[in-house]
């Protein structure tokens, strides 16, 4: 009873892009928005970007999926998101919160092996120790091995595409507060990239 009166109020989203560095990148995106079951999630396209909105879960499992089918195609391909709890306002498609936990798009398979660098920021909105709320994710992210450093304004992790992506879903989580606090997260996700890593 609890989940589901905590669930209703605590929609998480991401708006994000996903942008391969290739003539075919109408094919890339459109085949990667495509192949990814997004039947758990409110869903909307534009011009310029993709929001995901449901629960946290379902979120960072469409995201993630999404990510990897374009990341498969074997070019240099970029995710960015901006993830969102908490919002103000944010509750329209509060249907999609009564949605089971069971994934639909864990299967991403040979694509989760992916060597990925991200760098990406947490911004806990209205917490008096927010400075301790990101050392404890950075410290989170240390114990798991994606942690990569420091650089102005975020946080590096490298690894494997699911190990990524499982740092980000665990520093998103943990950061959250209460029942009524906004978090922020910023990330930006690069796979095949042909420069050098800076670190
Ligand atoms: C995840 C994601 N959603 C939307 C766009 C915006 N976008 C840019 S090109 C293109 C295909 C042809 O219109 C689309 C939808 C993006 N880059 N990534």
């Amino acid at each position: 009873m609890s989940e589901l009166v905590c669930g209703t109020s605590r929609i998480v989203g991401c708006r994000f892009s996903v942008f391969p560095m290739t003539d075919r990148f109408v094919e890339v995106i459109m085949g990667a928005l495509h192949s990814v079951d997004t039947t758990k999630v409110w869903v909307q396209t534009d011009d310029v970007s993709t929001c995901v909105r449901g629960r946290m879960e379902h979120v960072f499992d469409v995201t993630r999926a999404i990510f990897a089918h374009a990341a498969a195609s074997g070019v240099h391909t970029v995710f960015q998101g901006t993830y969102s709890i908490g919002c103000p306002g944010d509750t329209d498609a509060d249907v999609y919160m009564d949605e089971d936990p069971t994934l639909l798009n864990c299967d991403i398979g040979k694509h989760a092996d992916i060597e990925t660098a991200c760098q990406f920021a947490l911004y806990p909105l209205g917490t008096d120790n927010y400075m301790e709320v990101i050392y404890n994710e950075v410290h989170r992210a240390k114990a798991a091995g994606t942690f990569n450093g420091s650089v102005h304004y975020a946080s590096r992790l490298d690894g494997a595409l699911s190990q990524v992506f499982e740092s980000l879903e665990n520093a998103f989580q943990h950061a959250i507060q209460s029942d009524h606090s906004h978090l922020v997260m910023t990330a930006v996700v690069s796979a095949h990239s042909p420069s050098a890593k800076s670190k």
